[in-house]
């Protein structure tokens, strides 16, 4: 089998990417964000309370005749922005692009934290990351993707994501005109869950390539690309007025300024990925008429995380395992 969807940037920053979700019988519509640094389908629900909604879509677990609660099983997750929610677990029928995963753990808040009630865009999550940090307890549920694996011609997915353009998640093949030249793959430690590579270095406009072993996720539910700060200071020194302000959350430059291309290296051959320097501007920082960069210090995190400005340059291959250990793909496009 094979599913195809295709994802939208929420707003005209590209924080965020949404897409369609059925969930039920019959189907209920929802607009979820896939999330590669997460793991848990959760979606708004008749649980949250109306104080906690936006208008957001809801799943009624009583209008669906598929659906089934788990009992005894909940759960919760915070993320690394801050934001939380938490519910009780039922199974249920999912489609996505064509793609139904039967008795798929389907997670309906029984609250959500201001920040999912503010994005009205957005009625949920679909986690993407490896099932063993799926935080449904005393049951740990699988990942949509894991739950239809089997049933895939491939075990991989794709996520090619456009810049103020609609972009597409294809499941179980590799779509070979979505991109450019070759994939390069790169082994994947999925040891804390995560779609976790070393980069091997990066190239700041046309200068010399920089090695440097950056270890990171490939994660498409974070905006930002989130780099060591040598990394960070090596790009911006090269922006005239660039300036780290804490008050506009990081880096910001005069939006007028023409931005150098920012290069991160992938694989033991010499590839690279390229991010446009158009890209690398996040729009008004909301102080001045300074713009927001889109690369930002990983600081404290603990991990880099290649966020949606470097996975808009690519066509990326998540690949659970076609040849044994799960890998990367990274082609241009
Ligand atoms: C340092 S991880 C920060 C990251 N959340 C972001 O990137 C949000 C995304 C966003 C943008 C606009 C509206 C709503 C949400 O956006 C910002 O935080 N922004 C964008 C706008 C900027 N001006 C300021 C900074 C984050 O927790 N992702 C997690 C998934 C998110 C959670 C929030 C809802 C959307 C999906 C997740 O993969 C990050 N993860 C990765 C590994 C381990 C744990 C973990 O939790």
């Amino acid at each position: 089998a094979k599913g195809s969807v295709v994802t939208t940037p929420i707003n005209s920053e590209d924080e965020a990417y949404d897409a369609p979700v059925s969930i039920g019988t019959p189907a209920q519509p929802f607009n979820l964000d896939f999330d590669t640094g997460s793991s848990d389908l959760w979606v708004f629900s008749s649980l949250t309370p109306s104080n906690e909604r936006n208008g957001q879509n809801i799943y009624t677990a009583s209008r669906s005749s598929t659906a089934k609660q788990l009992s005894g099983e909940s759960w919760k997750i915070s993320y690394g922005d801050g934001s939380s929610s938490s519910g009780l677990v039922y199974s249920d029928v999912v489609t996505i692009g064509g793609l139904t995963a039967a008795g798929q753990a389907v997670e309906a808040a029984s609250r959500v934290s201001q920040s999912f009630t503010s994005e009205s865009a957005t009625d949920g999550l679909v986690g993407l990351a490896f099932s063993s940090i799926n935080t449904v307890s005393p049951d740990q549920q699988t990942t949509f993707f894991d739950t239809v694996k089997p049933s895939l011609a491939s075990p991989v997915f794709t996520a090619d994501l456009k810049h103020q353009a609609p972009g597409t998640y294809n499941f179980g093949f590799i779509d070979k005109s979505a991109f450019t030249g070759s994939i390069t793959y790169t082994p994947v430690d999925n040891s804390q869950g995560f779609w976790g590579f070393t980069s091997t270095g990066f190239q700041v406009g046309n200068n010399d390539f920089q090695q440097e072993s950056i270890t990171g996720i490939a994660d498409t539910g974070t905006t930002l690309l989130l780099l060591p700060d040598d990394v960070v200071n090596a790009y911006y020194s090269s922006v005239n007025n660039a300036q780290n302000d804490q008050s506009a959350g990081g880096f910001t430059v005069p939006c007028d300024t023409s931005l150098p291309d920012f290069s991160f290296g992938v694989g033991n051959n010499g590839a690279m990925i390229t991010i446009p320097g158009s890209l690398m501007n996040l729009g008004p920082s909301g102080s001045g008429n300074s713009c927001f960069g889109g690369l930002q210090s990983s600081g404290t995190i603990g991990t880099n995380i290649f966020g949606d400005v470097a996975l808009k340059a690519a066509f990326v291959v998540f690949d659970s395992g076609s040849q044994g250990q799960p890998q990367l793909g990274w082609a241009s496009k």
